[in-house]
């Protein structure tokens, strides 16, 4: 499946990817001449809250407008939910939510009625549409403003009535884009919540992007860094700490006593697969190939060093997302 054209299956069911492209372009410009997303593969399976980062002007935005159907891609194929994303977006849209919605809301008319308006569209008739209004609205925790007008709204009021509306035909995929942008920490946190919630307890997928890598880091179970519209890696937050570790080495933090921190660094220097070592706060800072562990501390030992404290300094998602994007 991995380096096959095809993206085989073909049932609307039963199928693990909930979302799979293969090579998938879009150029931009008279002659094309700017190539938003180039040749990108990736597979969601279904559940997954799926991460998609990059920096500003990295394709995010234009692979979710392909995916929802907004954008016609230049080439390349993709499938979610089964349907394809050329030829079935009638299909694609009865079975996804998107976060923002691109018609906007209806600031003249009030939570309640904004909602049962897109109930209407996906044709959910009376009796369930107004208690899955009511259901949504407390979800998203803005019950006590459900026949308030959405102008009045603040901007993280904004973002949760957004999500309600994503979720009025009960997707089985949500689109996400930036979906905690300029909302406070507390409304963020309560969106992160939501999303955990969804994936976790209504089996709904969700790809979101994000320039939060705390955020990614803390909702997402595996992540696509992009960059000119390239893949530059995928996996889980572990897996990707992985690829980085192999290609740049690590820092390992020890703590010594019994001899000089200097003649440690001198031993530490001679060694093949230590790249550099430091003092710092009376700590040695070691940055070496992965696997010296043990010849690291065979030294210190051979030196007469007591070694009490031996670990390695984990890089977080925003390190590993600027030393992917760097090299
Ligand atoms: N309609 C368009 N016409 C021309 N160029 C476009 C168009 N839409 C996007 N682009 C270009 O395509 C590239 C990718 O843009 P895109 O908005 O997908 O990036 P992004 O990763 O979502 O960025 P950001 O993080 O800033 O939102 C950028 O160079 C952008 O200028």
């Amino acid at each position: 499946m991995e380096n096959s054209q095809d993206i085989s299956g073909g049932s609307k069911t039963g199928n693990e990817n909930i979302l799979e492209i293969r090579n998938l372009t879009k150029q931009f410009g008279k002659q094309g001449e700017i190539v938003a997303v180039d040749s990108l593969s990736l597979d969601v399976k279904k559940g997954e809250v799926f991460g998609f980062v990059g920096p500003n002007g990295a394709g995010k935005t234009t692979t979710m407008k392909m995916l929802i159907g907004l954008l016609e891609p230049t080439g390349g194929i993709g499938k979610v939910a089964g349907f394809d994303i050329v030829r079935e977006i009638i299909n694609i849209r009865k079975v996804t939510g998107v976060l923002p919605e691109p018609a906007g809301f209806y600031d003249n008319l009030t939570a309640r009625q904004n909602l049962r308006f897109y109930a209407k569209l996906y044709n959910i008739e009376a009796g369930i549409r107004e208690k899955r209004i009511v259901e949504l609205l407390d979800m998203v925790g803005l019950n006590g403003a459900i026949d308030q007008k959405i102008g009045g709204f603040s901007t993280g009021m904004r973002k949760r009535f957004g999500l309600a509306q994503a979720l009025i035909n009960e997707p089985e995929i949500l689109f996400l884009d930036e979906p905690t942008s300029g909302i406070d920490p507390k409304g963020a946190q309560m969106m992160r919540g939501l999303i955990k919630q969804l994936s976790r307890e209504n089996d709904v997928t969700v790809f979101l992007s994000s320039h939060s890598m705390s955020e990614v880091e803390e909702i997402c179970n595996r992540i696509a860094v992009i960059e000119k519209g390239k893949l530059l890696a995928v996996g889980t937050v572990e897996e990707l700490q992985d690829m980085v570790r192999e290609k740049e080495g690590v820092q390992y933090i020890l703590e010594i006593s019994d001899i000089s921190l200097q003649d440690a660094v001198e031993k530490l220097s001679e060694i093949d697969g230590v790249f550099e070592t430091r003092i710092r706060d009376g700590v040695l800072h070691v940055h070496a190939d992965t696997g010296m562990r043990f010849e690291i501390a065979k030294s210190i030992k051979l030196l007469g060093g007591t070694v009490s404290r031996f670990e390695e300094d984990r890089m977080d998602l925003q390190k590993v997302f600027l030393k992917l994007i760097e090299s």
